[in-house]
């Protein structure tokens, strides 16, 4: 079916903005709302300590306040969800948004740029988060990898390239 008729949202968590690119893209090639993730308390700049961080959300369950809200969530049939991969798992702020706005009966397409050990479980977190949405097959790529001062990589031909991906699977999954 063709999404001309739905109302997209594009949600997305980035914080070295190679996610923020690709929602971009994605956001150009469909439309809709373009949402970035805030936190009410964001995390460290220094990588090693936001990693601990994250292990200890993780290991305890915590889900980070989000700053950002989102206004009527019921409208919109189509939720693109944005992330990276964070410790092989889905990032806390993503479980947050998940847990705290309900997804039932819209169409979830999740979407990730990781720093080239892939999605882990995110993916499947996802699923389980979303237990009566319908959930598409993702997309994923590489990004940067922050850990070895690769920061923004998803620029210049980068983008170009990861604007044909996107195209084709966005194709392949007819919403385009
Ligand atoms: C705290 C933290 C943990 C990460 N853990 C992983 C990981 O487990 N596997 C992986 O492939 N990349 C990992 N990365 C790298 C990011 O997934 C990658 O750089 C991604 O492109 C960042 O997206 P962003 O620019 O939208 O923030 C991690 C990055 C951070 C900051």
């Amino acid at each position: 079916q063709s999404l001309s008729s739905k109302k997209i949202l594009i949600v997305y968590l980035s914080r070295t903005n190679n996610t923020k690119a690709l929602a971009e893209i994605i956001h150009k090639q469909i439309g809709g709302t373009l949402v970035s993730l805030e936190l009410e308390k964001p995390y460290p700049q220094n990588y090693q300590a936001t990693v601990q961080q994250i292990v200890h959300e993780n290991e305890t369950g915590f889900l980070p306040p989000l700053r950002t809200k989102i206004g009527r969530i019921q409208q919109y049939d189509v939720v693109f969800v944005g992330f990276p991969t964070w410790g092989m798992q889905l990032p806390p702020p993503i479980k947050s948004f998940l847990h705290q706005y309900d997804l039932k009966g819209k169409l979830v397409i999740p979407f990730n740029s990781n720093g080239g050990y892939g999605i882990g479980s995110s993916f499947q977190t996802v699923a389980e988060l979303c237990p009566n949405s319908n959930i598409l097959e993702g997309f994923m790529t590489r990004g940067g990898s922050e850990r070895d001062g690769q920061l923004l990589v998803i620029q210049g031909a980068r983008a170009k390239e990861a604007e044909t991906i996107i195209q084709a699977w966005l194709r392949k999954q007819k919403l385009l």
